[in-house]
């Protein structure tokens, strides 16, 4: 294998979920984040719809307050729970950025919106990949409201736009190892 080969596969194997908890609240410069987010729009896409919008936030607790809030308005008083909304608003309390990650698509696409979520994914993974490359810690999450309705109406959203994820970044002390519970093997099937 060439040396390139070599570079990416240590990032791609290095690249580990640090929960934001887990995050140490130094600050990622902006120059960084704006350099992941290009790594981002290389992502595949096809018929170059290029269906990835990103909400970048530079205080993890911004977001965290509109999360929190969003639960507690469109949470049936039954199933409020104070300790989801206190979740909801320190997640991203040690984290640097934290960027909302959304599929849009265009009017008139006829690109299948399975692909438009897949492209979707592969700039987000390109922002990890990055991130990993640069030293900084990485979480997607998909929790609380981010598949909600509430969510989407929050984020101006047509009926066929995705909210994929929210991507925290920034530094930490402790680095998770990784594990897979699935032999590979379970997972191809070669045809010769
Ligand atoms: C689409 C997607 C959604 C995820 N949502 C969550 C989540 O809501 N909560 C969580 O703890 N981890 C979430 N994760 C992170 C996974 O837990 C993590 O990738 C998995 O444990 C494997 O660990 P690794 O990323 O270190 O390889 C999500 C990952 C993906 C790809």
């Amino acid at each position: 294998m060439n040396n390139t080969f070599n570079i990416i596969s240590s990032v791609i194997k290095n690249r580990r979920t640090t929960k934001p908890p887990e995050m140490n609240g130094e600050k990622i410069p902006d120059e960084q984040i704006n350099a992941l987010l290009e790594l981002a729009d290389w992502a595949p896409t096809h018929a170059n719809t290029e269906p990835w919008n990103f909400t970048v936030y530079t205080n993890g607790k911004t977001f965290g307050k509109q999360h929190a809030e969003l639960y507690a308005a469109s949470t049936a008083a039954e199933s409020y729970m104070q300790m989801t909304y206190e979740k909801l608003l320190h997640m991203g309390d040690k984290a640097s950025h934290v960027i909302v990650c959304t599929m849009q698509r265009k009017p008139l696409v006829r690109i299948p919106v399975l692909e438009e979520i897949a492209a979707t994914a592969c700039a987000m993974q390109n922002i990890l990949l990055g991130a990993t490359a640069l030293g900084i810690a990485s979480y997607w999450g998909s929790g609380g409201m981010v598949h909600s309705p509430a969510m989407k109406q929050f984020l101006n959203l047509d009926t066929h736009d995705v909210v994929m994820g929210v991507l925290y970044l920034g530094y930490s002390d402790t680095k998770p190892t990784g594990k897979r519970n699935i032999p590979l093997s379970d997972k191809v099937t070669w045809v010769r």
